[in-house]
């Protein structure tokens, strides 16, 4: 932000009669004086001032139009868009002056362009080289008759006299409701836009310059810019306004005594809009100058209010200044440069408009949430802590936190806090939620639900192991863990929503929200046991504890021999990188001891360098120099951390195939279960008893029976081997039947 003079340049357009004597221009010192004292003496003595001289920016005189655009018109545009502040050229002067040939130039030769086309070749030039940045630019064109504002690209069906536009103001600034903004992704699009509003311009015959307009022109970028990385949540607008005044002379001056009646009463009250404007635009222009502050008439007319925040305010300004050369004309250029001079006083606050886009803002505050999880992570690691949770805790997660909280609850003494270990606020919370699940769990429950489940609690851990249940429909649920198969029924309305619940604990399940629940009256297997009381069930005892054999057998020595095998495997693999895990820790540790360590060092090594009591290493011309033991201290820190970043690139792949590896586990878990439930209900567990020889492992004994068989035969007598095949084929589908009978026994 900083204050903005706004900038005045003078352009003199080429004339063959130039006023030599009147007007003095010295462009190395950007000054113009005017002195009509010898004008005077021909209409006798006056008191009225008779010179003046005036100091602008830049005075340019028979300036080409290249000159004129890299005088300062290309800072402007350079501003709008690298800095996004608002931007103003305007043209002002008497009519023919050469405004629109500043502004516009001749649309028919490219060496005579204006400012509006270089300023759109300009425009893309700039956002093409800020690759990084997204920038959608639309132009607008409007032209201001007779205080009335005309949309000069609408679209072509429109009945453009219906329409009265009304300027508003928010918080981007001012601009026209409903004025047509075409969206322009190349610079031959806003061409085309600058063009069609040329061939739209009303355009009124006089007398002094057949093309000349009789209205205000405004040809306007509208440009939003925001990063294209996300690394920046900011959207910056900025406008660049290209004015083409109206001629500013005298109503004298634009009218012929033999103009028609009508004629010169249009030409009246076109004259009457156009000073009317101008004058309050000088109005304003004197406002904003004055030192004191002063009500600023920007409202008066549609010129003033348009370009608002293009006067004063958050804008770079260039004006125009064109003035006629010539001893007929001197009255209306002392006018145009006493303005432009009181224009020279105007101090713009410029600053660009940046509004928020909020859908950056949250990448960036979920990339810094990301930044700041990993950095929580890595100092965990650091301080051997596993197992903190910042995400939402999963089901399992949440299962775990209840088996706690249960265990606290029921543990001997009150202070045992030591199965609470509390590592995160979203711990803390959670526990909390935790123990008011299970009080609520608690106080719904009636008093003898309450007795059973604490006597079925504390007889399962009395008994260490793990609870067994039954229900009205015996149906079956275990967990498959290296001790054997446990069986327990529970009631259909507890059956886990998780396996990772239910393995630990078929009474539990997970309520709507995620909280754990127990069935308030399960009927514990170990709890009659112990009373004795196992008449009832007696019966699905036996099969149980008969399943529970059938489950040993069959991952020892049954078809659920691999897949166990692979268990196990993966188990092992699980337990070797939580090793790998704790050994990278270790080393991440001291790596970052030594790095602390170094730096200290280094450090030291530097304030006893730069102690001015020490003797001072340095080069000729004053450069200070590291001496060899400095030099390999820094060395070895540099290496330091170069391990440090590979360890802990390291500790990230263990913690993934640790990971893995437990999501691996279960899923063997899962199969195994399945499986060995697939093969009990189709009679696997009979082939175990010797009652068949059509068990898996069985066959492949036999297998190699029957293969030394094969060759005995194929050595004995080759011919026979057919028949032997067949034979052996028979006795297998006999066995299979027999097999088949028994079960169904
Ligand atoms: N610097 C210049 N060099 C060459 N020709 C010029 C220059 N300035 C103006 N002219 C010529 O003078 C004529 C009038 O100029 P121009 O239309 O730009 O005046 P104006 O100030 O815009 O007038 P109006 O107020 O009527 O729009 C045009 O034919 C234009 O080509």
């Amino acid at each position: 932000m900083g204050k903005n003079g706004v900038k005045v340049i003078i352009r003199a357009r080429p004339t063959a009669v130039f006023a030599q004597n009147q007007i003095h221009i010295d462009q190395d010192d950007n000054t113009i004086e005017i002195d009509v004292s010898d004008a005077k003496a021909e209409t006798g003595p006056s008191n009225k001032k008779e010179s003046w001289k005036f100091k602008f920016h830049q005075v340019l005189q028979n300036a080409g139009q290249d000159k004129v655009y890299e005088a300062i018109a290309r800072d402007i545009v350079h501003g709008a868009i690298v800095d996004g502040i608002n931007g103003t050229i305007m043209a002002y002067g008497q009519t023919g002056a050469g405004k629109t040939f500043t502004m516009i130039g001749d649309t028919r030769n490219y060496q005579h362009r204006g400012i509006a086309p270089r300023a759109i070749a300009q425009v893309y030039q700039e956002i093409e080289s800020r690759i990084e940045i997204e920038s959608t630019i639309h132009v607008s064109y409007m032209e201001i008759y007779n205080d009335r504002i005309f949309d000069l690209l609408a679209p072509d069906d429109a009945d453009l006299d219906m329409v009265d536009y009304v300027v508003v103001e928010d918080a981007r600034g001012t601009y026209v409701r409903g004025l047509t903004q075409v969206e322009a992704s190349t610079e031959k699009d806003a061409l085309d836009q600058l063009f069609k509003g040329e061939l739209q311009r009303t355009v009124a015959e006089h007398q002094l310059n057949k093309r000349s307009n009789r209205s205000h022109c405004i040809f306007t970028f509208h440009i939003s810019q925001k990063s294209r990385t996300g690394g920046n949540e900011h959207v910056v607008h900025s406008k660049l306004h290209l004015v083409d005044l109206a001629g500013s002379e005298r109503l004298k001056k634009t009218m012929n005594d033999d103009d028609s009646k009508a004629h010169k009463s249009t030409i009246k009250k076109e004259s009457m809009y156009i000073n009317q404007s101008l004058t309050f635009l000088e109005q304003c222009i004197v406002a904003l100058g004055a030192r004191e502050q002063r009500h600023i008439p920007y409202r008066q007319t549609k010129l003033t209010n348009v370009l608002k925040d293009s006067l004063g305010g958050n804008c770079n300004t260039l004006m125009f200044a064109c003035i006629w050369g010539e001893s007929k004309h001197i009255e209306e250029t002392i006018s145009t440069l006493k303005l432009a001079q009181r224009m020279m006083r105007v101090q713009n606050e410029a600053t660009s408009i940046v509004e928020t886009d909020p859908s950056i803002l949250i990448k960036k505050y979920e990339r810094q949430i990301k930044e700041l999880k990993q950095e929580l992570t890595m100092h965990d690691a650091l301080v051997e802590r596993t197992g903190v949770v910042y995400d939402e805790h999963t089901p399992e997660q949440k299962f775990e936190l209840m088996r706690l909280v249960r265990a606290y609850t029921d543990a001997p003494t009150d202070d045992d806090f030591s199965l609470l270990q509390l590592s995160s606020l979203r711990h803390i919370k959670e526990l909390f939620r935790q123990f008011r699940l299970l009080l609520r769990n608690a106080e719904s429950a009636s008093p003898q639900a309450l007795a059973t489940r604490t006597s079925t609690s504390n007889a399962s851990r009395d008994s260490g192991s793990p609870a067994t249940t039954l229900d009205d429909d015996e149906k079956l649920v275990g967990d498959p863990e290296e001790h054997g198969f446990v069986l327990g029924v529970a009631p259909n309305g507890a059956m886990p929503v998780s396996l990772e619940i239910a393995k630990k604990d078929p009474g539990m399940r997970l309520d709507d929200t995620g909280g754990v629940l127990r069935d308030a009256s399960p009927v514990d297997l170990q709890s009659d046991e112990k009373t004795g009381n196992n008449d009832a069930k007696g019966g699905d005892y036996d099969e149980a504890f008969g399943k529970n054999e059938a489950y040993k057998f069959y991952i020892t020595n049954g078809p659920g021999k691999k897949t166990h095998v692979q268990l196990q495997e993966e188990k092992e693999t699980l337990k070797q990188t939580k090793e790998k895990m704790k050994d990278i820790t270790a080393q991440l540790n001291s790596t970052k001891a030594a790095i602390d360590d170094l730096k200290l060092q280094v450090g030291e090594k530097r304030t006893n360098r730069k102690s001015p009591k020490k003797e001072g290493k340095a080069t000729s011309d004053g450069d200070e120099v590291v001496d060899e033991e400095e030099f390999i201290l820094m060395q070895k820190e540099r290496e330091a951390k170069r391990d440090y970043r590979v360890l802990f690139e390291d500790l990230k792949e263990a913690r993934a195939e640790y990971e893995f590896t437990q999501r691996s586990i279960e899923l063997l878990r899962m199969r195994v279960v399945s499986e060995f439930e697939e093969w009990y209900r189709e009679g696997g567990s009979q082939a175990k008893n010797g009652e068949t020889d059509n068990d898996q492992d069985k066959l492949d004994e036999g297998e190699k029976f029957d293969q030394m068989e094969v060759d005995r035969i194929r050595a004995q007598d080759p011919d026979s081997l057919a028949f032997f095949q067949a034979q052996k084929k028979m006795r297998q589908a006999t066995s299979t039947n027999s097999n088949q009978r028994k079960t169904k026994r």
